[in-house]
């Protein structure tokens, strides 16, 4: 059932200039020999030029789907992706991905997998060294360009990781998920370190979460899916001042986005339960 606040949120989301990336009444329904999935139905949302947004939802709403659908990754099977307000469909430039699991080519070094996508496109050696050295310098990983990826932490490898995916200059930054594998410790650093790459990139990004206080401590707006078929619940805009560092977790105010989103989330899982 479509509820008024969902219609509420997605309006409030979709409103205003053109927005750089927009999930336009999107429905994805999977059909397999055991029946249909309705993933998504209308699914709708906007993400503003240089916004970070975090999504998060009970287990099974559709995040990932609708990730992918953006990505074109996956095809919806109706409504449509815009980006900069025109339609799109299929893998772009224009969009980089980050996946949970490490997607680096075991074959090529460090540098080789964060050019990778430059060779491809026929930028000569000496600019791919020097995009391959910031890079490097900005996820705190000089030193290791030589290095397979198998002689490195899960950490280090989602670091090249968004290395890779911001070296290509893709408009819109699209993750899943990105560091769900990693240990607690990890994933703060990891956090902080995607922000500064961020802060400076400036890049529009969409990142799924599970984890509450993650989305909180990344995000301009935390957008909060129903249960399946998901949907924009309720867009939430954190006001937490830029930019942030650990400490901000410790704050009331972030208290109390914790406990907005917690119950948000409480209420669609017992949904899904039920
Ligand atoms: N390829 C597929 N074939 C059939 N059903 C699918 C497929 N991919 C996803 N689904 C179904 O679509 C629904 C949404 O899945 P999706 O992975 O997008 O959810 P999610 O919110 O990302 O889940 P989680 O939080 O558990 O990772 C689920 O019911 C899932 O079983």
């Amino acid at each position: 059932m479509v509820t008024k606040e969902a219609v509420k949120a997605e309006k409030e989301a979709t409103e205003g200039k053109t927005p750089k990336l927009e999930i336009k009444e999107v429905g994805k329904v999977f059909k397999t020999k055991k029946g249909e999935t309705t993933a998504l139905e209308k699914t709708s949302f906007s993400v503003s030029e240089g916004e970070f947004v975090t999504i998060l939802g009970p287990s099974g709403c559709g995040k990932s789907t609708v990730l992918r659908i953006a990505a074109g990754l996956e095809e919806a099977t109706s409504g449509q992706v815009l980006i900069d307000g025109k339609p799109v469909s299929g893998p772009g430039p224009d969009r980089g991905m980050v996946f949970q699991s490490y997607t680096l080519y075991p074959w090529l070094t460090v540098k080789e997998n964060i050019t990778f996508g430059l060779k491809l496109k026929g930028v000569p050696q000496r600019e791919r060294d020097h995009v391959a050295r910031h890079y490097l310098q900005l996820i705190g990983l000089e030193g290791f360009e030589k290095h397979y990826p198998v002689q490195l932490s899960g950490g280090m490898k989602q670091r090249v990781a968004i290395a890779r995916a911001l070296a290509n200059e893709p408009k819109i930054l699209l993750m899943d998920e990105p560091f769900g594998a990693l240990d607690a410790q990890t994933r703060n650093i990891m956090q902080e370190v995607l922000l500064k790459a961020w802060e400076e990139s400036k890049k529009t990004i969409l990142f799924i979460t599970h984890d509450v206080e993650e989305s909180i401590f990344l995000a301009d707006s935390v957008y909060v899916m129903t249960a399946r078929p998901g949907r924009l619940k309720k867009k939430v805009p954190i006001t937490l001042e830029r930019p942030r560092d650990f400490s901000v977790k410790g704050s009331v105010e972030f208290a109390q986005f914790k406990d907005e989103l917690l119950s948000l989330i409480r209420e669609e899982s017992l949904k899904a339960i039920h």
